[in-house]
Parts: structure tokens; C-alpha cells; sequence
């Protein structure tokens, strides 16, 4: 196998560009031929290839975002769609493909996989609802984004005594609402693992308020039912809380930003990887992290798996923040 292509689908996420520098430096000192695919699957339908070499993917390590751009394409998800896919890298001389993306990605590259074209994937996306990765690349740097911000709002909710709903991504997994609502110190974490209603959390503010603590931070997932904009239109007919309430929904400032020493390392360690699993003549898995090392897990299993959440700390929340 010489020749590869590269491509980054699905939300961008810090540490992309970590990957694709490891991808193309360590490709390329293996033997290797790398060519980049513009725009994710769309790019790939569309044969928007370029040959990247070590130059080319200088002064990106530190840099947020994809420097070789992403898309959410639905031609992708047909099997015309795919062969085109196909034909435009066979027809390239490309022998297999490198895919950094989230479970959407993965899925798509396991039917890529499915119908011939070998491929092996990067686990990447904020979200960390990737099944085969303990994290996936973005996922730190997001969650310390979201900490800053609940940082600053904290000051401004104890000064003006009050409660603060906060919104984070995710889609419908509560990783980034839990983690940084323990580690901000929130009083209350409303995730879509778990049902609650907003009785529930008005009680919590209602305690904060009569316990005396100077502020109350709400933080929810963006796919949890209680999201930030209902609890906001429920809580205005219910002003009996002791706090006033503000909303703050974080948004893609979560995805931006410089990745993390973290991040830098968890793209360049699984980049690696998936060069030493083509030069072996493997295939068809996703590389990402298990306790600690870059492990390949089959692609068969990782898209018949969903990623569990970790409750167990989500009871200890309100204890936590009394
Ligand atoms: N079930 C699927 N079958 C084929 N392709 C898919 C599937 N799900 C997602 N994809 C492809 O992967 C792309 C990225 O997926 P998406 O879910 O948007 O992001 P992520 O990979 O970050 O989770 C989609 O736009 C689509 O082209
Ligand atoms: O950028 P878009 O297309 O508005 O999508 C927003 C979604 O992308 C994410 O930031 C990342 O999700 P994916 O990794 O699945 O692409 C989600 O948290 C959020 O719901
Ligand atoms: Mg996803």
C-alpha cells in the first residue's frame, strides 16, 4: 500500500489538525504517499484531492478547527453516494482512507469499509459519544472552554445573587454537561441520560437560595428535554425561586480555540496509529484510547455499541456544591 487520502468529517474539533500533521510527517517518513480530501465526505464525492507533504501541514499543531475543512453530507449516506466515493479514489490510485470524525464519521466509514474500500478511522468530536475511545480528540480542550466560561459566569451570578442556567453541546449525550458541571462546581446538571423535572430543579434553587449561597449554576445539556431555552420559559411563570435567573447557552465557542496539550497529544498519538495499522495491512477498525493506550477497536462492533456515561458522580452534584 503507497498511496492514502485523509479526511476530516463531521463537527470540527481541536486537535484535527494534530492528527492530520501525525498523518501526513509519520506517513509520509513511513513510505507512504498522503493525499488530503478537502471538505469531508462532500469533498470526497465531489474527488477534491491534494498531495500533502511535512510543508505543508507546518505551523497547524497549535491551530483550532481543520485546516483541510469538514461538512455534514447526506449524499454520503447512500450507497450512490458511496461509489462515487469509491470510484473517485480508485480512480486516484488511492488504496485506503484515513477518517477523523465522530460516530456519524465512523458509521460512514464502516460502510465504506463494508463495500471494499479499506479505511480506518480517528476517533474526533467534542462530544465524546464515540463507542471505542475512552476520549476523543477536542473533547478536553471543549471542556475546558466550557469551565472558563462557567468560571466568569460564577463571579457575575454571586455578585448580582443569582441563578445561572448554563448550555453546553453534545447532542444527545450529557459527557460535556456532566464533566464540567462537577469540575465548575454546578449545583445542579440536567443531562439526557437522566430524567428530571423542573420541579426538581426548582427545588435545588430554591435550597441554594435558603442554605444562603450567593449564586445557583444550572448546567444542562443541549439534548436534554429541560434544555437551556424551555427551563428558561418555564422558570419566567415560576418567579418564587429566591434567585433571578440568566441563561447562557455556550454554543460553538465550544468548538473553537487552541487545542490542549492534551488534545495536541491524543491527535499526533492516534495520527501514528493509524499509519502503523495500514503499513501493517489492517483495516477496518477505529483507533482511539483505552486506559491510557492507542488501541484499534473493529469497526463492526464500535457501530453496534452506543458510549455509556458514567452516572455515578451526578448524585454527588448537589452534595458537592453545599
Ligand atoms: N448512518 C450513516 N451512514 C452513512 N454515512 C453517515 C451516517 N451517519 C453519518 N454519516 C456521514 O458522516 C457525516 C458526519 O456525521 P455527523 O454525525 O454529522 O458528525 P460526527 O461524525 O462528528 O458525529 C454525515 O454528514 C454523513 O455524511
Ligand atoms: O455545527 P453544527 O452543524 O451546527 O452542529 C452542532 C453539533 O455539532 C457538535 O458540536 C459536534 O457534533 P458531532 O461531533 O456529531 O459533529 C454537537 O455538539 C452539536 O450538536
Ligand atoms: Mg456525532
Amino acid at each position: 500500500m503507497k498511496k492514502i487520502a485523509v479526511l476530516t468529517s463531521g463537527g470540527d474539533a481541536p486537535g484535527m489538525n494534530a492528527a492530520i500533521r501525525a498523518i501526513v510527517r509519520y506517513g509520509t517518513s513511513s513510505g507512504f504517499e498522503v493525499i488530503g480530501t478537502n471538505n469531508g465526505y462532500s469533498g470526497l464525492i465531489a474527488g477534491e484531492f491534494r498531495p500533502l507533504g511535512p510543508r505543508d501541514v507546518s505551523g497547524i499543531i497549535q491551530s483550532g478547527g481543520t485546516i483541510l475543512g469538514s461538512s455534514r453530507s447526506k449524499e454520503f449516506e447512500t450507497v450512490a453516494g458511496r461509489q462515487k466515493a469509491i470510484n473517485n479514489l480508485v480512480s486516484s490510485d488511492i488504496e485506503a482512507l484515513i477518517v477523523i470524525g465522530g460516530n456519524g464519521s465512523q458509521t460512514g466509514a464502516h460502510l465504506l469499509n463494508q463495500m471494499g474500500f479499506p479505511v480506518v478511522g480517528v476517533a474526533s468530536t467534542i462530544d465524546n459519544d464515540l463507542y471505542g475511545t475512552d476520549q476523543s480528540i477536542g473533547v478536553d480542550t471543549a471542556l475546558n472552554i466550557v469551565l472558563e466560561a462557567i468560571d466568569r459566569i460564577k463571579v457575575t451570578a454571586s455578585s448580582h445573587h443569582r441563578a445561572h442556567i448554563v448550555e453546553t453541546m453534545g447532542r444527545n449525550h450529557g459527557y460535556l454537561a456532566l464533566t464540567a458541571g462537577i469540575a465548575g462546581g454546578a449545583e445542579c446538571v440536567v443531562i439526557p441520560e437522566v430524567e428530571v423535572s423542573p420541579e426538581q430543579i426548582a427545588r435545588v434553587i430554591e435550597e441554594t437560595y435558603s442554605r444562603g449561597k450567593s449564586h445557583c449554576l444550572i448546567v444542562v445539556a443541549e439534548g436534554a428535554y429541560w434544555n437551556a431555552m424551555r427551563l428558561q420559559e418555564h422558570f419566567k411563570e415560576n418567579p418564587s425561586l429566591g434567585f433571578s435567573i440568566r441563561t447562557t447557552i455556550l454554543g460553538h465557542v465550544q468548538r473553537g480555540g487552541a487545542p490542549t496539550a492534551f488534545d495536541r497529544m491524543l491527535g499526533t498519538r492516534i495520527g501514528i496509529a493509524a499509519i502503523r495499522e495500514l503499513a501493517s495491512g489492517r483495516s477496518g477498525s477505529l483507533l482511539g484510547l483505552a486506559c491510557g493506550e492507542i488501541e484499534a477497536t473493529p469497526y463492526a462492533e464500535v457501530v453496534s455499541h452506543k458510549k455509556t456515561l458514567d452516572l455515578s458522580i451526578l448524585e454527588t452534584a448537589e452534595k458537592l456544591a453545599r
